[in-house]
This record gives structure tokens, C-alpha cells and sequence, in this order.
């Protein structure tokens, strides 16, 4: 059984416009799949449709075998879903705001205290969550999502507004979670996050899936490195495969040092998709 199954999948908020474009892809157990696009691009509109908080005209969504426009609420606790700018009750405490999440599935304190400690926020235990840090009120709604224990996670820029820190060790959790056998359904415009995360990514712009595959494949079929030859302030860069204006520089011993640069996977997604994944960020 495939973790994620989506048929020609197609969404428009005004009828004109489709946010999300007839895209099809499966993502197997076990997987860490990623979605990585610049802003406007769909991604959250992908991840609601992924999870019913969006409704699609035809029913193009399975998750974990089942018809998405029939799951009832004991199916919901099998998938988790964390948004980058979910509702959190700000008056009430972080235990308090996953507690009534909980309590919809039978969930109790020490479950609850469990993945406060995992996502490290359980000394903020008892403050309101509107005092919380953009960081904290991310692992926060993380917590909730993990919670149930799901089998899936939809995460919609899992580390966005958390300091470096922060979020290296979310991805550690992630990943931990990931070994112990979560699905997990990422989307970023991070270059770094989809690398470090993801077994395969698909780049997606304007609605569309341009490509699905591993960063090692994407790198293998578009990368060309490139050696950076240093003199003083200014910098040359040569194509590895020019081996002969290679060896003509180094021969002429004028260069104060040379570097390696490997393509990044941003570069290759300017290549494959024709922009790049900052706003305005168009060739
Ligand atoms: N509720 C809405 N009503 C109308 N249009 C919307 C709504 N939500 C999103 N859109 C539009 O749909 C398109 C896709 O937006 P979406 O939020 O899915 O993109 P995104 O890739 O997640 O971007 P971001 O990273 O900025 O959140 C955009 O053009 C956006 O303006």
C-alpha cells in the first residue's frame, strides 16, 4: 500500500486560476517526501487538499489506501498535520492547547508531557502559548501534530522562524521519527531543509510538478562543478570538464587558491524549473 496516492490533482480558489495543476505522484511508507517551490507556488494548498482541509472537486487523494473524501475522524488520528501558521489558543498554555487536541482521541498527560520533552518546549509548559517564540509556537503545533502518534506527517515548512539551532534539532527529531517509521510529506522554499530531509523531491512551480527524484539524482543529471581559481579580490570560474584551460591556469601559477564548487540544489532548480525560489526570483 502506497503512503500517498494523488491522481491528477487540480484546485482553483476563484474559478480562473488553478493553484494547484493536475499533478500526480506517490510517495511510498517509510519515505521522507519533499515539496520545494518558491512562495505562491501551491505547496499549502497541496498539503490541505492532502488532508481534507481543502476539498477537491473529484475524489484524486488517498492517503495510507484510504479515499480522503470519506476519512471520518478516527482515520484523521492516523496523519498528523502541522502548518507554518497554524491556530493556537494564545490565551491558553502549551500543555492546555495540545491537551484539547488530545482529549478528541483519549489521549492523556504523560503522552502529552512525552512530546513536549521531545521537541524541547516542555519547561514552557504552563506559559501561555501567546508568549511563546515564532520557534516554540512552531514545535508547539509540531507536538500537536505528533500527538497521535500518526503514521503520516504533513508538514508545511516545518523550521520556518526558528534560529539554526532550533532547526537542526528539529530535523534530528524528524528524522528519528523518520527511522522509527513515520512518512513524512515536507514542504519548504529551503534549498537546506529539502537536502538534509528529503529522499526524493519534487520541484514545484505555478501549481505544477517539474520533477520528482533523489537530491543525489538531481545533482548527478544537472550539477556541473565548477573550480573557482582566487587572485587577490577578484575570482575565475571554470568548468571542471575544461580540462585544458584547467591545467593552462594552474601552469601559469597566478591564482592565490583554488576551490571546488559543487552545484546547489537551487541552482539546479533554476535549470530544470527556469526560476529561482526567492520572490522575483524569475530568469
Ligand atoms: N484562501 C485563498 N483564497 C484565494 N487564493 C488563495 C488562497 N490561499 C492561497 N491562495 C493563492 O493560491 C496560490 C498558491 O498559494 P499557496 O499558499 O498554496 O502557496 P505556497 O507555495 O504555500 O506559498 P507560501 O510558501 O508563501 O505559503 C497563490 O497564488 C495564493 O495567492
Amino acid at each position: 500500500m502506497k503512503a500517498i496516492e494523488v491522481k491528477h490533482l487540480t484546485f482553483s480558489y476563484d474559478g480562473r486560476v488553478n493553484a494547484v495543476d493536475d499533478i500526480s505522484f506517490t510517495v511510498e511508507q517509510g519515505e521522507v517526501f519533499g515539496f520545494l517551490g518558491p512562495s505562491g507556488a501551491g505547496k499549502s494548498t497541496t498539503i490541505k487538499l492532502l488532508t481534507r482541509l481543502l476539498v477537491p472537486k473529484a475524489n484524486r487523494v488517498f492517503v495510507l489506501g484510504q479515499d480522503m473524501a470519506k476519512a471520518d475522524y478516527r482515520f484523521m488520528r492516523r496523519i498528523g498535520i502541522a502548518f507554518e501558521n497554524d491556530v493556537l489558543y494564545p490565551e491558553l498554555t502549551g500543555f492546555e492547547n495540545l491537551y484539547y487536541h488530545a482529549k478528541l482521541y483519549g489521549i492523556g498527560k504523560q503522552e502529552i508531557e512525552e512530546v513536549m520533552k521531545m521537541l524541547d518546549i516542555l519547561d514552557a509548559r504552563d506559559k501561555p502559548a501567546s508568549q511563546y517564540s515564532k520557534g516554540m509556537k512552531t514545535r508547539l503545533v509540531l507536538a500537536r501534530a505528533l500527538v497521535t502518534k500518526p503514521q503520516i506527517l504533513f508538514l508545511d515548512e516545518p523550521t520556518s522562524g526558528m534560529d539554526p539551532d532550533i532547526a537542526s534539532y528539529v530535523r534530528k527529531v524528524l528524522k528519528e521519527l523518520n527511522k522509527n517509521g513515520t512518512t513524512l510529506f515536507v514542504t519548504t522554499h529551503d534549498m537546506h531543509e529539502a537536502e538534509q530531509l528529503c529522499d526524493r523531491i519534487a520541484f514545484f512551480s505555478s501549481g505544477k510538478i517539474v520533477a520528482v527524484d533523489t537530491p543525489e539524482s538531481y545533482k548527478k543529471r544537472y550539477g556541473e562543478s565548477r573550480i573557482l581559481f582566487q587572485v587577490g579580490s577578484d575570482s575565475l570560474q571554470i568548468d571542471r570538464k575544461d580540462k585544458e584551460e584547467l591545467l593552462k591556469l594552474i601552469k601559469q601559477d597566478q591564482w592565490d587558491s583554488i576551490h571546488s564548487q559543487e552545484a546547489t540544489l537551487e541552482d539546479i532548480f533554476i535549470k530544470v524549473v527556469g526560476r529561482g525560489l526567492k520572490e522575483g526570483d524569475e530568469l
